[in-house]
């Protein structure tokens, strides 16, 4: 490809679609890339898609690892290093997300302000291990893992696209496969996490390591249910329903957000 990204894009599950708004676009299954993981999950189709978008060189993620999946820390997180290597300053991140905060809805975005990488804490950790130098500190901070700039030019761009469902809260990376239990979601709530999903932060502690400016959206697909008394439960398939319900109007905050930074320099700088 002749694309030398400068973002990479990390589609959440149902949102491999966000790729579909580059331009003059080279795709690349996963399976052929060398050492690269495999998708295994529905609504990550695995390809690595490379192009343009409103005049920046991009690389998005159409599909991501989860740890469920029978992944390490270190292999989840393996395309990141890659982006780094590429050239990539700007990493966005995106996931589907299950709401433990009272006042969001299902269909809410919540762009995301800080997290709590609750495997990391517990020794899942993708830094573990001898470390590299070349891409970072053995000791990296994690004050600001999501860029404050960033955070702000996407508030901005939602007034002014006239999204009044936007929210801006701690998103929690648990292992899964399964959804949490009632008393789970208590205690993640208890923690200060507003919303939890299975992957994203481990991507994030790589991404900063390595000097990236990081800049994340979750989409929230369910309720996560904190009272026995409330019925129902959530399933992938209705996490992929709104998944694809909402992807236009996450595809339309990234292209804007990608315009902007585009337009300011500085954001592209190490
Ligand atoms: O985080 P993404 O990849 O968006 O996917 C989320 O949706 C799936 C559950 O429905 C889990 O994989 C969870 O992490
Ligand atoms: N852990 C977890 N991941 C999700 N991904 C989408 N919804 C959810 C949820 O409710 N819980």
């Amino acid at each position: 490809t002749r694309h030398r990204p400068k973002v990479a894009i990390i589609c959440g599950s149902g949102l491999g679609v966000l790729a579909d708004a580059l331009q003059h676009s080279d795709s690349f299954k996963y399976s052929d890339i060398p050492n690269f993981p495999q998708s295994t999950v529905q609504g990550h189709a695995g390809q690595l898609v490379f192009g343009e978008l409103r005049g920046t060189a991009c690389v998005c993620m159409k599909g991501r690892f989860h740890m469920y999946e029978g992944h390490q820390p270190a292999k989840v997180t393996f395309p990141i290093r890659v982006f780094k290597l590429l050239g990539v300053k700007i990493l966005i991140v995106t996931n589907a997300a299950g709401s433990l905060a009272d006042d969001y809805k299902t269909g809410d975005v919540m762009i995301i302000k800080d997290h709590i990488n609750l495997l990391g804490l517990a020794g899942q950790n993708p830094l573990i291990g001898p470390n590299i130098e070349q891409f970072g500190p053995r000791f990296p901070p994690m004050t600001s893992a999501y860029d404050k700039d960033l955070c702000k030019l996407a508030m901005d761009i939602c007034k002014r696209l006239g999204y009044t469902c936007v929210h801006k809260g701690i998103y929690c990376m648990v292992s899964g496969p399964n959804f949490e239990t009632v008393a789970e979601a208590r205690f993640l709530h208890s923690l200060g996490a507003d919303a939890v999903g299975m992957s994203t932060a481990a991507e994030v502690v790589v991404a900063k390591h390595c000097g990236l400016r990081v800049f994340g959206l979750s989409l929230i697909t369910n309720q996560v249910k904190k009272d026995y008394s409330e019925k129902g439960s959530v399933n992938h398939d209705d996490v992929l329903g709104v998944s694809k319900m909402r992807a236009e109007m996450l595809k339309a905050l990234v292209s804007e957000m990608i315009a902007e930074v585009c337009g300011c320099a500085c954001l592209l700088l190490d």
